[in-house]
């Protein structure tokens, strides 16, 4: 057992005090880029202050043959590109890979104080945060890094999601979870080859009634992944640390992916992962409150004055529960506001009649 004091003690000797909150950052889109692609990296630059994080990917997507030309090639971006306002992520090879230890020993040393967390793929239990968070340690000791690395985990496994409370607690360092719908399909034997959003035959139909034409019944498609981000949610608030929506692979079906985000966003993730270019402005306008919704928000709080008791607002009651709500939607816009011009000036234009 660990206890409260150690928890937050520093796992090398000389390596950089945990930290005792993860810090709320904007991250409505997580952009994934493979480093070793030129294409890709020579478009990283300018990239910057566009998208919330840039994440270069190490593992799924990256052939075999590649994974040194992209790891080398996110060493170079990390040393020469200035992210400003943007977070800088990695996604490393899974902890059974034979590339692992390598892209740990060669990122920490050479951009560990660039690099803002480092997403973990098929997490499946606290042994495995326990052992990045060590090894992360004596890394960062040895490079003499002063801002403790985050740790970022993918549920991509049945066990991972049995799982998920004690992974959210194993570290200081936990940051967030995003889910992984491909591998997380492929572990449970679900019967889906999307990457990712729904499936026209997971549905309820209406019932039948008398003389119904079979075929007009009406269906409702239903969410594969809403029992998964559910549990996410919940775990991460119960941790004070962060749930994502993770990879919806359909880049065409824009429409779908907004509405998967958007189902993510009312459940309470706070950003999405973009695989292409396309994907930044849908998850950048979906995990952003609306005009509307602020504009109602700051109405509420305006009404309820000291936040206590109950009143009427167009016909609906608000109360201490409802302020608090409406606390959680303004506190985003603030964020945002703070890094998102347009959004700032959206927000600022604002009556409240
Ligand atoms: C299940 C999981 O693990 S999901 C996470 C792992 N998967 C990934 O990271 C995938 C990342 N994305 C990609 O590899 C690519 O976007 C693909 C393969 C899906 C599509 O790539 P393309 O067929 O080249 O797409 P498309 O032709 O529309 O690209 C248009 C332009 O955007 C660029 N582009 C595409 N994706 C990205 C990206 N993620 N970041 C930056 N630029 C990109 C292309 O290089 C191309 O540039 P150009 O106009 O200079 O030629
Ligand atoms: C996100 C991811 O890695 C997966 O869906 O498998
Ligand atoms: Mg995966």
């Amino acid at each position: 057992m660990r206890t409260a004091k150690d928890f937050f003690a520093p796992l090398a000797v000389g390596a950089p005090a945990p930290l005792r909150e993860i810090p709320a950052r904007p991250s409505r889109a997580i952009h994934f880029f493979d480093p070793g692609n030129e294409k890709m990296a020579a478009k990283v630059p300018a990239m910057v202050g566009t998208v919330d994080v840039l994440l270069g990917n190490l593992e799924d997507a990256v052939k075999a043959e590649n994974k040194e030309k992209s790891r080398l090639g996110l060493v170079k971006i990390g040393q020469e590109v200035d992210f400003g306002p943007t977070q800088f992520w990695t996604r490393i090879n899974s902890l059974d890979s034979p590339w692992v230890l390598d892209d740990l020993t060669t990122l920490v040393p050479a951009i560990g104080d660039k690099l803002d967390v480092i997403m973990v793929p098929k997490v499946q239990g606290a042994e495995d945060i326990h052992y990045i968070d060590r090894l992360l340690a004596q890394l960062e000791a040895k490079a003499g890094i002063t801002k403790p690395i985050q740790v970022h985990a993918i549920l991509e496994t049945a066990r991972g999601v049995a799982n998920i409370e004690e992974i959210c607690a194993a570290s200081p360092r936990m940051q967030g979870l995003s889910l992984g719908p491909a591998d997380l399909a492929a572990d449970r034997r679900m019967k889906t080859t999307r990457v990712g959003g729904g499936h026209p035959g997971y549905l309820v139909r209406q019932d039948p009634t008398d003389g119904d034409i079979e075929g007009l019944r009406t269906t409702y498609q239903q969410d594969l992944w809403h029992y998964t981000i559910a549990r996410m949610v919940d775990a991460c608030a119960m941790h004070g640390i962060y749930p994502y929506y993770g990879p919806f692979g359909d880049i065409k079906d824009v429409v779908a992916c907004e509405d998967q985000f958007r189902n993510a966003f009312l459940l309470g993730c706070v950003g999405a992962w973009s695989l292409h270019p396309v994907q930044i402005k849908i998850a950048n306008k979906v995990f952003s409150p609306s005009v509307e919704d602020v504009k109602h928000a700051r109405r509420v709080i305006a009404a309820m004055g000291d936040g206590t008791g109950a009143v009427m607002l167009d016909g609906k009651m608000e109360d201490d529960a409802s302020v608090k709500q409406c606390k959680v939607m303004v506190a985003l816009a603030d964020e945002l506001a703070a890094i998102d011009p347009d959004l700032k000036a959206a927000y600022d234009a604002i009556t409240l009649d």
